[in-house]
């Protein structure tokens, strides 16, 4: 039996991993069917403190690995299938490796970004399609962007695109957007957002080694129409890992896994959630790193007997 299984191998799970393994717990990732996270998608990575050229996103995984090596952390290869928490020690369910059991258990699984599913848009992920304007923005200064989406975050996005980018243009489907009248407000009062409502996007077009801009079909006219843009932007929301769990964690609506404000910790004492799949807010790195820090440091606490789980009271559950 283990002390501690970490399930997800992006920066909360390593820096867990890290954590534990200097805290002699022995650790077990589970390193699901992306080795390294979603930053092993992307190139260079400028806002991750301690790099002041900038990393790679996969060296930056690469080496929160080895850190967790060095100390002792075990890593297999495998996906959860499911789990059982209904006991302890508690049941995780590993595609080719069967049952394994452990005393707590850190889910660092993530949240995969949403995508439009149109021609020219999974091959230029990097290369002027993007889920993270605050990840990309500044790679787009004095550039046309587009965001695509028609809720809060699209707002948002749009609003801080403006930052950078000679102009926003929003695409949305509808005429309506779903976002909040502060938040329309907001994006409406700006004059570099312009707006393509009524749209629905049907190509990313390229152009030498750019994007030449977005194909998108008029749902008033029927007709199709090329919007030019340097980035596009998909703002349409982001789906959390978390269907393996099978309701056996309290998630809120989306799927996200709720955690005792503060700390790591969720409904069940000793299974701790960090990383975007906890997080409907910053979903960067850094933070990433930084609660998976705290999920290990919660579970080590819980290992000796010195957490109070007072969770459904705190949530006025
Ligand atoms: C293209 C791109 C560029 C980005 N650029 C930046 C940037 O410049 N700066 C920045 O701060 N952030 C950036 N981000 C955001 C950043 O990557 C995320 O916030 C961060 O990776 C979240 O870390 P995480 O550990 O929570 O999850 P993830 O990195 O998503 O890792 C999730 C892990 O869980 C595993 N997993 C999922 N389900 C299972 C399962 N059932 N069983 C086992 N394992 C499972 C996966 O295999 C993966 O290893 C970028 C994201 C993308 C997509």
């Amino acid at each position: 039996m283990y002390k501690s299984i970490v399930i997800g191998t992006g920066p909360a799970g390593l820096t867990a991993a890290i954590y534990l393994a200097r805290a002699n717990m022995n650790p077990l990732v589970i390193e699901g069917m992306q080795p390294g996270g979603q930053l092993t998608t992307t190139t260079e990575i400028e806002n991750f403190p301690g790099f002041p050229d900038g990393i790679m996103g996969p060296e930056l995984m690469d080496n929160m690995r080895k850190q967790a090596e060095r100390f002792g952390a075990e890593f297999k290869s495998g996906w959860v299938e499911r789990v059982d928490f209904s006991t302890r020690p508690f049941k995780v369910q590993v595609d080719g490796l069967g049952e394994l059991l452990a005393e707590t258990v850190i889910i660092s699984t993530g949240a995969s970004a949403k995508y439009l599913g149109i021609p020219g848009e999974q091959d230029n992920i990097g290369r002027g399609v993007s889920t993270c304007a605050t990840c990309d923005g500044f790679f787009f200064r004095e550039k046309k962007i587009i965001v695509v989406g028609g809720g809060d975050s699209a707002m948002e996005e749009a609003n801080f695109l403006t930052r950078f980018g000679s102009s926003v243009t929003v695409v949305n489907r509808r005429e309506e957007l779903r976002a909040s009248k502060i938040m329309q407000d907001r994006a409406r009062e700006n004059e570099k957002v312009l707006w393509a409502l009524n749209r629905t996007p049907l190509e990313v077009v390229t152009e030498g080694m750019g994007l030449k801009g977005l194909k998108v079909l008029n749902n008033e006219t029927n007709e199709e129409e090329l919007i030019e843009a340097d980035g596009v932007f998909v703002a349409i929301g982001h789906t959390p890992n978390t269907k393996f769990l099978d309701n056996q964690i309290t998630t809120d609506d989306v799927g996200y896994i709720v955690v005792k404000p503060g700390t790591t910790e969720t409904n069940i004492p000793g299974v701790f959630a960090c990383g975007d799949v906890q997080d409907t807010r910053y979903r960067q790195a850094i933070s990433a790193a930084g609660s998976g820090c705290m999920a290990a440091m919660d579970a080590e606490k819980f290992i000796e007997g010195n957490m109070v789980h007072d969770w459904s009271e705190s949530l006025g559950k």
